[in-house]
Parts: structure tokens; C-alpha cells; sequence
């Protein structure tokens, strides 16, 4: 095989570093690729592919993009999950005999992104790290464009993973193999692509370097390993100091409520279900933050509500302050106006990558600081006022800004033009010899001319011939012999120069490349004093944020009209005159219904909630769970008054995360979510559960909502929202001490039903289903049809239930002496209540059949004896959940045949 030549030997082994990663290999103006990445390239990118001769037998594939327009290329592929090394000259080509130096100056992978559109300045942009040892798993999140960095552990959960994870919504997930492959098993439709690389290696000499041995010493082992990794992969891609991670805050899972991917989903946090906008999101409502990092922060709110009172009252009480103070709240919210995203601001001068233009921002923003914090100082809200005594106006930076950096410098930092005069002697010096070079030249121009008499001569500047003197084609005769120099030739023009004119452009030229240099130098120089008090700003920038939320949270209140709730250790949550905030304020006629809710030790933690489809079951659910949250981030609550218990756990299983998971039934996975809160769930937890036990067989699904209902009440007794419908279950009441009958309201008025939304005690009489069906426009034939088959249902339902009450009297008789004090923790008796026919309808042509169901209750059958005898025979107390629920449907199988 033919040998390579040296260029592509030395892109091979640049290459070689990078496998994973398209090698944008610096060739002159151009990032040129080769073999089988610029075939992809090419595909991805829709630039053009051709060839080279590289010394093999076939020629090469390659593509390019310019240098200078590379940015937007590698934002393209970083979007389409791909990472690209950036491959550099590192010599001057004009200096160098033979090849020039070349390496990978950095690898651009999703989660390490500095800016650009990929990034909106609203959200994060999180790398995260998991690792596990010592049955610990860890894990750690990063975002290098704002400088924060996370970490936590807990024993091993592939549960607490996943919520965790679904907290930072990351673009990477580097770390073990083995937990990669677990986070991909789960099968999560996250709401970002996310890219996982394996990465092991570790690093704990820079992490100790980089944040002290104090910081290093205070983390437990499993938190310095995951630490370690995400450094190390930091160090690697991006090759140069990473001053912006100044401190890792270093958390326990457990001082925030747990909420896990779904239930996040499901209560439309941050984006919605349907179309995954923030718009119609509680994030949405909530956010009237003036800076992007107040907008980051008040998300990160969201994600963590608090497990502490007295952090969240500290939180509720500047609320509150500001929410009766309009003007300061205004005055408050014009200053943050003017303050840019500190945070990347400060992260890309550590970077090394901010402009002229990035530091005056800094500065316009730090000039708002002195005001904010007097504002704060003067009120009289003890946490405005902590965040006064912790603001560092951070001025002498400001100066120092102010006094280099001329008002409106250019984009780039290497062409001169950003340092202000009297900032440095020297340069001053430089500037006036350029200035008067090219006053002289001016000079000159008018003198030449004179001394010609030409009047159309015109001294110009180019680039590859420096100053000449051009004179028309017409005129050169005019020119007097000897001193003029042939440079150039135009079509109708010459361009000469002259000695004096050559000694001069020397003086200026020199002037202006030294006097670029030194602007260059000069920058740097205080953009490298700005990143050595980096902690600094970013504390300050954590302030500004911490303000910007409290005023937005206040703003919000206020103008929806909440109320500052009353947080308890306890046990109840009694809200009068709930409201659901979001779907509350994207109506247009404030018509929305107030509800009250009440869960109480004394009365019931447990509310069943039954009636129609469309009655408003879901959003009244929903609401209680944003009250919950809105009052443990320290908002105010939508809602007449509010008495909320600090909750450590939501848990929701509601209807639309079916689509969530692929290839899993929608029961398996209401089953598979029901097993993780019985194990989790706490007295302390809220759990909501939307038409518990549908996916599966009426009585089944019924069944298996009645087990879990009794389960949730005996054995986990926390408070819980259950809709259902099943109204057979309304029976439970009367077993069940601690559960109360609802449901929504409807009103019937001919052969329409209204829908009150309001939430009465006591359970539905119908469920209206295929009322909603024909308010969906279905046609009438399937309408009148399936009011028949409803019929013909409700007859079977009715008798199979007579059956098994029947079957469960004979036993209750024969087997009587057999019970013991467990009886009342065997599963209770299928449903036996009347089901309730439809009457909605007049003489319509799609009038519901008008028989009542049967509800009298059939003679014992011989055959009963056998299933008596089953049931008798059954030792409940031994089986498992699914050996009982065979049980249960063998016996309605047989209850069928009788
Ligand atoms: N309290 C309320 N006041 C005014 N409108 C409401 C109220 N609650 C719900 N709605 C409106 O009613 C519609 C149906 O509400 P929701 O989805 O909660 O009903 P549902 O009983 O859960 O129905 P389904 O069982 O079909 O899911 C929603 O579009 C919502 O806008």
C-alpha cells in the first residue's frame, strides 16, 4: 500500500485522539475533514465533498468550512448530538520550515458548550457525571457556561437516579459504563436528546488544585470520585483552565422534595405535555424575572422545592414584602433590567473567550449593583436586607473597566480600537505617532499634487502594497522623472511611491501593529485581573438572582391575586378556594371555579373523586399538587387561604405520561409507577392518581384500584387524591375510615349536561363517557349503538356482582368461625353498589336504551359451591399481588359461567 503523505500521516494520528468526535483539522483559512468523517460531514453539514491526493491509493474524501464562519458549523453538529475536536495550527506557518505543529485545542461536545444558539439564555446547560462505588451512587452537574457545578450521593437507587437526572435535564451523561447502560435501560423519553459517553478516568490532583483541600476534604469519598471523573473529561475536551468553577455545592437529596421525571411531566413544571413549550408551563406563569440568571434560578427553584420551614418562610417573607410594596418592586425590577447574565458573562472571562463588548456589560451591569443594594438595605424585609450585607458592588472592578475599555469597542480583540485614551502612556505615544503619520500623509497628498499639478492624484492603502501615490492613466506623463516608483498597474491607473513616502509607512505601520499588540496585551491583562475575582462576581451574580426571584415570585402573586400560605410541620393540607394557577390564567373570562380542598388526620387523607369526564377531576388534582409545590419553593399560592404541610414526595400517576415510555403497556406502567410509591411514598408524601386501575378488565382494574387504595390508607396513610371511574367504589367509605367521597359537580337540564367544576362531597351518580363522546362529534350510530351495548355491560356487571355478593354472604356464613382478628386486612369485597343508568337524554334519536339495569340479586347457583369452596380454600394472607389478582379473575371467570 502506498505511504501517506506527512499531512494526512499527522491528521491520522490527531485523529486517533479523537475518535468519537468529528477532527476539524486547521488547513490555512479553512477546518478541513478527511476520510470517513467528512463523508458524514458532508451528509449532516450539506457542504460539498471532494477529494485529495494523500499519498494513497485512492484519493481522499474531504470537505471544509471556513474558519471564520466555523462556529455555526459546530453548533450544528453539537445539536445533532455530535462533538467536534478542534484540531490547530500551533506554529505560524509563515515562520516554519516544514510541517507546523498541529493539536486538539478543544473537543465542543453537547454538554460543554460555552454559548451560541444550542444554549438559550434562559435555561442551563448541563453535563452530568454519575459514578457508583461502595454501593453509593453519586452524581455531579456541571454547566461550564454559568459556572455551576453540583453534587450528591445516595446507597444505590436506579429510582433516585432517574429523578435526579430528570432534574437537570442534561445534554450529556458521562461516567461508569455500567450506569450508563442502566439510565438507558430505563427507557425515559427525556425532553432533551442526551448523549452519554463512557468515561472512567480521573482526575483528584486538579480537583484539589482547583477548589482547595479544604473544599476537596469536606466531600465524602463517593462525591470526590464522581468529582474527580467530570474534571478530568472537563480537562481533557476543553485543555485550559476552567476558572469558572470557583466551589461545588456539595447537597443532600433529602433537603428537597422528591418529584420523578413523571410527576414533573405530569404537573407541567417547566413545559408542557403536550407540545414540551415552556409557555403554559408553571415555570411560564411564574416567571417575570428581569435576568437570565434570575430565570435559572427560579427553574432550579421549581425543580428543588424545599424540605425546610424555615428556609421557605425566609423565601415567603421577601415575597410578601415585596408583594406589598409596588414601587419598590418596580424600582427593584428597572435596575435588573439593566443587568446582563452575569454568570456566562463571568464564565467566558474565565474562559478566556469575552470580548470588548462582553466587559462592558459587566460593567453596565455592576453600575446597577450600588442601587439594588441600597434598595434592599433601606427595606425592611430581613432577607432583602441579608442579601444587602452579602451584595459586593465588586466597584473597583467596575473601574477598572470603565477606565480601559472605550464605549463601543469592536467585536474582535485583535484589531486595536478597544482601549480607551490615558489608560496606558505608552500606547497613547503610539497613537500619536500613527495619527501624525497619517496626518503627514494627508499632507502629502495635498503636496504632491501641488508639485504635479495633477489634481485627480490620490495617496490609498492596501493591504499587500501598503501606501502608494495613484495617478490616472491621463496624467502620468504630467509626473516628473526619478523620485516615483512603479508599484502597481491598473487599468487607467498607476501606483507609484516615493522614498520619503516608504520611510513613513514604516514609521505608521509599525506604530499600529505594536500599538494592536499592546491593546491586546492590555486587555487580557485585565481580563485575567477580572477572572482572579471571579468568586466574586459570581456571588454577586448569585445574589442578583436570588432578588430577581423574589421579585418576580411577588410580581406574579400579586397580579393573580394569591395568598401567602401558613407552612406547618404537620399532618393537614386545607386550602379553601384553590385555583389551578395555570389553566386559572390562560382563561380569558376568569371564569374559573374555586375549590376547596381538605386532608386531615382527624377527617380523611384520602379523597376518591368520581364523576364525569371533562368535569374537571384532573385539574382540580393538579392544583393541589402546584399549591404543595408554589409553597414549598416560598411563592404565594392560588388560593382564598392555604394550610401547607411540608410534603417530601409528590407522586403522580396521571393519564398523559402514557406516552412516556415505549414498548410498555399503559398498565404495566400505571402498575409498575403504583410499585415504586408503595415503596416509597411516606406518611409525609401527597400521591395522585388519576382513573386508578384502567388499561385492564373492568373488574380487575376495579379490583386492583380497591387493593391499592386500602393499601395507600393502611399502610402508607399519607394524603391522596384518587380519581376513579369506577363508582362502585364509592362503598369504601365505609370501610375505610380515612376516605371521603367526591366528586364533580354536573348539572343535567334536558339533554345537555352542564359542568358546575365544583367539587361536592359524596360520589358520582354517572359517568357521562359516552355523553363526552358525542360532545366530541362522534356519529350517531356509534353513540346510539353504544348506549345498547352499555346496557347489555351494565346488566352483566350488575349480576356478576350480585353473583359474588351472593358467593361472599355463603362464605361469610360457612367460614364465619374461621375468622380471626386479620379479617379486616383481607382485600374487601368486590363492588355490589347499583350501577346507575343514563337518563340524560329525551326522545333523541340517539336516545339511550330506557331499561334500567337489573339489580336483583340471582338465586344461588349449585355450581356456586365450587367457587365457594375456592374462595374458602384461597390462603390470601400467602400470596402475592398477582397470584391474588389470577385468584380474583379465575373467580370471575367462573362467576361468568354460572
Ligand atoms: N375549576 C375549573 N373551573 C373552570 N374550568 C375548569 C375547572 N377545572 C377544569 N376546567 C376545565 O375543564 C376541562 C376538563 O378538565 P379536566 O381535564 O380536569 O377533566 P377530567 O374530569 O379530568 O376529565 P377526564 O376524565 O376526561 O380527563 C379543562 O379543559 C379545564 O380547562
Amino acid at each position: 500500500m502506498a505511504k501517506y503523505t506527512p499531512m494526512i500521516e499527522q491528521y491520522l494520528a490527531v485523529k486517533e485522539q479523537a475518535k468519537d468526535a468529528f477532527l476539524f483539522f486547521r488547513l490555512g483559512d479553512f477546518y478541513e475533514m478527511f476520510f470517513e468523517d467528512a463523508v458524514k460531514a458532508s451528509r449532516e453539514l450539506e457542504i460539498t465533498l471532494t477529494g485529495r491526493e494523500g499519498g494513497g491509493d485512492e484519493r481522499i474524501p474531504m470537505c471544509g468550512v471556513p474558519y471564520h464562519s466555523a462556529e455555526g458549523y459546530i453548533q450544528r453538529l453539537i445539536e445533532k448530538g455530535y462533538k467536534v475536536a478542534i484540531c490547530e495550527q500551533m506554529d505560524d506557518p509563515a515562520v516554519t520550515k516544514g510541517m507546523v505543529r498541529r493539536e486538539i485545542v478543544r473537543v465542543v461536545t453537547p454538554g460543554t458548550i460555552m454559548e451560541g444558539k444550542t444554549i438559550a439564555d434562559k435555561s442551563n446547560n448541563y453535563l452530568v457525571c454519575v459514578t457508583e462505588s461502595d454501593r453509593m451512587m453519586s452524581l455531579t452537574a456541571c454547566d461550564i457556561s454559568t459556572g455551576e457545578l453540583y453534587v450528591t450521593s445516595v446507597p444505590s437507587s436506579v429510582e433516585w437516579l432517574r429523578d435526579e437526572i430528570g432534574i437537570y435535564e442534561p445534554a450529556e451523561i458521562i461516567g461508569d459504563s455500567s450506569m450508563l447502560e442502566l439510565i438507558q435501560a430505563e427507557q425515559i423519553q427525556w425532553s432533551r436528546p442526551i448523549v452519554y459517553t463512557p468515561w472512567e478516568k480521573r482526575d483528584e490532583k486538579l480537583v484539589r488544585s482547583q477548589f482547595g483541600e479544604a473544599a476537596w476534604a469536606r466531600l465524602d469519598p463517593e462525591r470526590q470520585q464522581c468529582v474527580s471523573v467530570l474534571i478530568s473529561y472537563l480537562s481533557e475536551t476543553q485543555r485550559r483552565s476552567m476558572g469558572q468553577l470557583t466551589q461545588f455545592s456539595s447537597y443532600e437529596p433529602g433537603h428537597y422534595m422528591i418529584l420523578d421525571p413523571f410527576t414533573r411531566r405530569n404537573l407541567e413544571l417547566v413545559e408542557t405535555v403536550r407540545d414540551r413549550s415552556k409557555k403554559g408551563s408553571l415555570l411560564w406563569l411564574l416567571d417575570r424575572s428581569q435576568t437570565s440568571m434570575g430565570a435559572r434560578l427560579l427553574r432550579r427553584w421549581i425543580d428543588k422545592p424545599l424540605l425546610s420551614r424555615k428556609a421557605v418562610e425566609e423565601r415567603l417573607e421577601a415575597v410578601e414584602y415585596l408583594y406589598n410594596q409596588f414601587i419598590l418592586r418596580e424600582d427593584i425590577k428597572s435596575s435588573l433590567n439593566e443587568i446582563y447574565d452575569l454568570e456566562r458573562l463571568v464564565a467566558r472571562i474565565a474562559f478566556g473567550n469575552a470580548n470588548g463588548r462582553d466587559l462592558n456589560a459587566l460593567k453596565i451591569s455592576l453600575q446597577q449593583v450600588p442601587a439594588l443594594k441600597e434598595l434592599c438595605r433601606t427595606s425592611s424585609s430581613s432577607t432583602l436586607q441579608r442579601i444587602a450585607g452579602e451584595m459586593d458592588e465588586c466597584s473597583d472592578l467596575c473601574e477598572a473597566i470603565d477606565q480601559t475599555i472605550v464605549e463601543d469597542p469592536p467585536v474582535s480583540v485583535r484589531d486595536g480600537g478597544l482601549i480607551k485614551p490615558g489608560c496606558d502612556p505608552h500606547l497613547d505615544e503610539l497613537r500619536e505617532a500613527s495619527i501624525n503619520g497619517k496626518r503627514w500623509i494627508a499632507e502629502l497628498e495635498a503636496k504632491e499634487r501641488e508639485v504635479t499639478g495633477i489634481r485627480s492624484l490620490k495617496i490609498g492603502f492596501n493591504k499587500v502594497f501598503g501606501y502608494y501615490i495613484e495617478v490616472t492613466k491621463a496624467n502620468v506623463g504630467s509626473l516628473p522623472e526619478g523620485r516615483y516608483e512603479r508599484k502597481q498597474t491598473l487599468a487607467n491607473a498607476e501606483r507609484y511611491v516615493t522614498p520619503e513616502l516608504k520611510e513613513k509607512e514604516g514609521l505608521i505601520l509599525e506604530a499600529q501593529e505594536k500599538m494592536v499588540d499592546l491593546e491586546y496585551a492590555l486587555f487580557t491583562e485585565l481580563r485575567e485581573k477580572l477572572a482572579s475575582e471571579i468568586s466574586r462576581l459570581q456571588l454577586l451574580a448569585e445574589k442578583v438572582a436570588e432578588l430577581d426571584v423574589y421579585q418576580s415570585l411577588a410580581a406574579v402573586s400579586a397580579e393573580q391575586g394569591f395568598v401567602k400560605p401558613v407552612l406547618t410541620e404537620g399532618y393537614d393540607l386545607v386550602i379553601e378556594a384553590g385555583r389551578h394557577p395555570v389553566v386559572e390564567a390562560v382563561m380569558k373570562d376568569s371564569s374559573f371555579i374555586a375549590n376547596a380542598t381538605r386532608l386531615t388526620r382527624d377527617d380523611a387523607g384520602i379523597l376518591l373523586i368520581t364523576g364525569p369526564n371533562m368535569a374537571g377531576k384532573s385539574t382540580y388534582m393538579r392544583q393541589v399538587a402546584l399549591i404543595s409545590i408554589m409553597a414549598q419553593i416560598g411563592c404565594f399560592v392560588p388560593a382564598g387561604k392555604a394550610e401547607v404541610p411540608m410534603i417530601d414526595r409528590i407522586f403522580t400517576r396521571i393519564g398523559a405520561a402514557d406516552d412516556l415510555i415505549g414498548g410498555q403497556s399503559t398498565f404495566m406502567v400505571e402498575m409498575a409507577d403504583i410499585q415504586v410509591m408503595t415503596e416509597k411514598a411516606t406518611p409525609r408524601s401527597l400521591i395522585i392518581i388519576d382513573e386508578l386501575g384502567r388499561g385492564t378488565s373492568t373488574s380487575e382494574g376495579m379490583a386492583i384500584a380497591q387493593a391499592v387504595i386500602e393499601y395507600v390508607h393502611d399502610t402508607i396513610g399519607c394524603k391522596s387524591l384518587v380519581s376513579t371511574h369506577f363508582h362502585e367504589l364509592a362503598h369504601l367509605e365505609e370501610s375505610l375510615k380515612g376516605l371521603r367521597n367526591y366528586s364533580m359537580a354536573v348539572q343535567e337540564s334536558g339533554e345537555n349536561v352542564h359542568f358546575l367544576r365544583k367539587l361536592v362531597p359524596g360520589p358520582a351518580g354517572s359517568s357521562y363517557g359516552i355523553y363526552c363522546a358525542r360532545l366530541a362529534g362522534l356519529p350517531s350510530s356509534i353513540i346510539g349503538r353504544a348506549y345498547s351495548l352499555l346496557q347489555g355491560l351494565e346488566q352483566g356487571v350488575s349480576q356478576a356482582a350480585a353473583g359474588l355478593e351472593t358467593a361472599e354472604k355463603q362464605l361469610s356464613t360457612t367460614s364465619a368461625a374461621d375468622q380471626d382478628e386479620t379479617a379486616s386486612d383481607q382485600p374487601h369485597a368486590a363492588a355490589t353498589s347499583e350501577v346507575i343508568q343514563l337518563s340524560i337524554f329525551g326522545e333523541d334519536e340517539i336516545k339511550p336504551p330506557a331499561a334500567k339495569a337489573d339489580s336483583h340479586v340471582l338465586k344461588p347457583d349449585p355450581s356456586l359451591s365450587h367457587l365457594v369452596e375456592t374462595i374458602k380454600n384461597a390462603d390470601v394472607m400467602n400470596m402475592t399481588p398477582l397470584q391474588a389478582m389470577q385468584l380474583l379473575n379465575d373467580l370471575k371467570m367462573k362467576a361468568k359461567d354460572l
